[in-house]
């Protein structure tokens, strides 16, 4: 089974609903800080494979950003959190924080297996990630423990590696040109990142002063600020 066009969509291999099953979307991701990008994807995928959650899962230690700075993992949860909360289908998880280590998928996916024992998993990544998919670790041990969802990412080619072909469905979603590098940046420049994350998470990044520059508070004088109420 080969899953490279849309006409495929939500296709190849993707059951149906299960009676006794919970359908488990599974988001992972640095969410440095989490973006509208991060939440319409596991929105458009919950709503196309008719999911009865999506369980958000910053990572612990991304092992292959090791070379960049990474937040504390407690704030990226924290916004995550944040980000979520007003989505009764959207939950937060620690597994990969709390777990010592680099934090491979395969572990994760582990452990919301023991977690949830009633629950299908489907694990949902941008055409970014996706191409990468093939170094992480135990790849290939991978496809047994979730079903695996590439979504379209503007700037990236959405291709499936050879060898997870026929593992891996495809599904376009609206584009949003959003990444957290560039909400970094723009924090860092004191650009405002309204609109490109939940309002909650704009205050957060500026209450905690995330991404400001060393020599320079994010909050003071940016367009971070929150608004002033209106009399
Ligand atoms: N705008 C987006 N559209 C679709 N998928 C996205 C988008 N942004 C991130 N993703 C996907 O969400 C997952 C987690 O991404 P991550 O937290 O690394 O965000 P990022 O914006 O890529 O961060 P950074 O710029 O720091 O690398 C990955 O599978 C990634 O491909
Ligand atoms: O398992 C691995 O080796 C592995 C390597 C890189 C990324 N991942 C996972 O891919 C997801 C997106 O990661 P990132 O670094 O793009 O935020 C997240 O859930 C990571 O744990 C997993």
């Amino acid at each position: 089974m080969n899953a490279t066009t849309f006409d495929d969509q939500v296709n190849l291999g993707i059951p149906q609903r299960t009676p006794g099953r919970t359908r488990l979307g599974v988001m992972g991701g640095t969410f440095d800080p989490i973006h509208h990008g991060h939440l319409v994807a596991a929105s458009e995928v919950a709503a196309y494979l008719d999911l009865d959650e999506v369980v958000f899962v910053p990572t612990g230690q991304p092992w292959q950003k090791a070379d960049k700075e990474v937040t504390d993992p407690e704030h990226r949860y924290l916004m995550t959190v944040i980000a979520t909360a007003s989505n009764p289908r959207f939950t937060v998880s620690r597994v990969d924080i709390d777990r010592e280590g680099p934090t491979y998928t395969i572990d994760t996916l582990t452990d919301l297996h023991e977690l949830r024992p009633n629950a299908d998993l489907f694990f949902i990544t941008g055409a970014d990630a996706l191409g990468q998919m093939m170094t992480w670790k135990d790849a290939e041990k991978m496809w047994d423990l979730a079903y695996f969802i590439g979504v379209t990412r503007p700037g990236h080619e959405l291709t499936i590696p050879e060898p997870a072909e026929g593992r891996v469905a495809l599904l376009e979603i609206p584009a949003m040109a959003i990444s957290s590098t560039g909400i970094r940046d723009r924090a860092r420049d004191k650009m405002p990142v309204w609109y490109l994350v939940p309002d909650g998470v704009v205050q957060y990044i500026n209450k905690y002063e995330l991404y400001s520059a060393d020599d320079a508070a994010a909050g003071a004088g940016s367009y971070n600020e929150g608004l002033p109420p209106v009399a």
